[in-house]
């Protein structure tokens, strides 16, 4: 293996240290930072990664609050729910749990969650706001990622981006947030035919299909950097990415394991979001 390891789990752990001073100063000014997080459903994931940001929250001194609620919840009352909490003085940040059940329309809640406490930064005003280059709450896993390059100087300007995957809430934001940064991006996705002749021309290679260990050294140019996104939980209970490590590792110059890469990095990012919006700087 030559490829250096980007670890998203210590790199974490320094920012929540970090944040942790922070928030001492905060709550000096009499501001208690609150984030409230909407679970519904039972989806043994969503419910971990709830769990992890109430962990996380707790380490900085972020009080957190979890709503659950049922799976068979109406849209109609979870608007009721997130209009309550937009009113809410006492409350900084508001997240709904991602994925909802079928019956309740995804975007319907996003645009209903203030802008101003949108710590998932999925608001079409927020993300309107990132594709101008103006401050704002960024999407956390696209933030993580472009802190843990920057956590190691890795250059953006002037690199040739390959992303692969186009979601609302890793593809398209991370290919804006590293054209802020002055990268050459290109987004490639299920359709794309030949991905090979994209994905070894890219400085840095990210990665986000939801497929496990599909990409391997063939696919990279020699000394790419890798951003392995991809959390599959494979029949054994083991989580592997989408890049097949070993394999990368032998021909990247940097790699985000899977797990401890990209996902301890998007809870740190909310905890960021989280703070900003207890200063109220949005
Ligand atoms: N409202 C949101 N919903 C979802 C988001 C999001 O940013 N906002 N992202 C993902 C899930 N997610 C956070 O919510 C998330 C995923 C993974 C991790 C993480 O730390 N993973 C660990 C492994 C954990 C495990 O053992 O399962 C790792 O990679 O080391 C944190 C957060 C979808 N929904």
């Amino acid at each position: 293996m030559s490829a250096q390891i980007i670890n998203g789990k210590d790199l974490a752990q320094e920012l929540r240290l970090e944040m942790k001073e922070e928030v001492v100063k905060l709550k000096d000014t009499g501001v208690n930072p609150n984030l409230t997080v909407i679970l519904v459903g039972d989806n043994p994931a969503s419910r971990s990664y709830v769990k992890g940001k109430e962990k996380a929250s707790a380490q900085v001194g972020i009080q957190s609050e979890v709503i659950e609620l049922s799976s068979s919840v109406t849209e109609e009352k979870l608007l009721e729910i997130i209009h309550k909490l937009n009113e809410d003085p006492s409350v900084h940040g508001i997240l709904v749990q991602l994925p909802l059940p079928d019956h309740i329309h995804e975007q319907h809640i996003i645009e209903a969650i203030s802008p101003t406490k949108d710590v998932d930064g999925f608001h079409p005003i927020n993300i309107g706001r990132m594709m101008t280059g103006q401050d704002t709450f960024l999407p956390c896993t696209p933030f993580g990622i472009i802190t843990m390059l920057k956590s190691k100087s890795i250059p953006i300007a002037g690199k040739h981006v390959v992303i692969i995957g186009r979601s609302n809430i890793v593809g398209k934001p991370v290919g804006q947030l590293l054209l802020n940064e002055n990268a050459t991006v290109t987004h490639c996705h299920s359709r794309t035919s030949n991905l090979k002749e994209y994905t070894t021309k890219a400085d840095i290679l990210i990665v986000a299909i939801g497929k496990p260990n599909i990409i391997d050294k063939e696919y990279l140019k020699a000394n790419a950097v890798v951003i392995d996104v991809g959390i599959n939980r494979l029949d054994n209970g083991s989580l592997t990415g989408d890049v097949d490590f070993d394999s990368a590792a032998s021909k990247a110059s940097y790699i985000t394991p899977v797990p401890k890469g990209v996902g301890p990095m998007t809870i740190a990012m909310l905890l960021h979001n989280t703070i900003k919006a207890a200063k109220g700087l949005t």
